[in-house]
C-alpha cells in the first residue's frame, strides 16, 4: 500500500512486550539532516512512549545513508544491544547515484540484521524530492521514524 494511503505513524500497539530493559542503537545519517533529525525525534518519542528507558538508547551519527550499514554493524555486534534503528533520507538527484545508495543501504542493513540475528530496521526515506521527504518525516503522511521504532519494538516481542 502506498504511503499516501496509510500514515507511517498509525500502528497497532496491542500485545507489545515489556521494553524497560531493552537497549536500542539508533544510527542517523547527517545528509538531509532537517529530515533525519525529524525522523530521529519520531523514533525517540515512540521508543520512550512504549517504555524504553532513555539511558538504554544509544545514538551514533554517520555521514550519509551509505554508511548506515557499517554504523549499524558497529552497534549490532555489541552483545548488550537488542535492536538497531537506521535513519536516513536519500533524495533523487540528476544521476543514478540515488539508485546505488538505496540499493547498497537496503542490502547492507539486511545483511547486518541476518549476520547478528537482531532487528536492524530500515528507517530510510527514498523520496523523489524534498517535499515527499517532509511529508514522511512528521508531515501529512506521518513519520518514518515512528514506523521504524515500533517495528523494532514489535520484532523484539516476536
Ligand atoms: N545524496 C545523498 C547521500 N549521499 C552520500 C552517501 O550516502 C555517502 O555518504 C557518500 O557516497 C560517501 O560514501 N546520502 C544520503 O544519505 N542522502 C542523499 O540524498
Ligand atoms: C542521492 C544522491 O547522491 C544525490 O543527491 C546525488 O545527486 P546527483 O545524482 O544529482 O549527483
Amino acid at each position: 500500500m502506498a504511503t499516501s494511503l496509510k500514515s507511517l505513524s498509525q500502528y497497532s500497539d496491542k500485545n507489545l512486550v515489556d521494553m524497560s530493559t531493552k537497549k536500542f542503537g539508533i544510527v542517523v545519517s547527517e545528509w538531509n539532516d532537517e529530515i533525519t533529525e525529524a525522523l530521529y525525534k519520531g523514533a525517540l518519542e515512540t521508543l520512550l512512549k512504549h517504555g524504553v528507558k532513555k539511558y538504554n538508547i544509544f545514538r551514533k551519527n554517520v555521514p550519509g545513508s551509505f554508511e548506515l550499514s557499517l554504523g549499524a554493524q558497529w552497534l549490532a555486534q555489541l552483545d548488550e544491544i537488542d535492536a538497531v534503528i537506521c535513519l536516513g533520507c536519500v533524495i533523487q538527484g540528476e544521476t543514478r547515484h540515488f539508485d546505488f545508495i538505496c540499493d547498497a543501504v537496503a542490502h547492507g542493513i539486511t545483511n547486518v540484521s541476518l549476520k547478528y540475528n537482531k532487528p536492524v530496521i530500515f528507517g530510510v526515506l527514498t523520496p523523489n524530492n524534498q517535499q515527499q521527504a517532509l511529508d514522511r518525516a512528521g508531515g501529512k503522511h506521518g513519520n518514518k521514524g515512528d514506523e521504524a521504532a515500533i517495528t523494532a519494538i514489535k520484532m523484539l516481542g516476536f
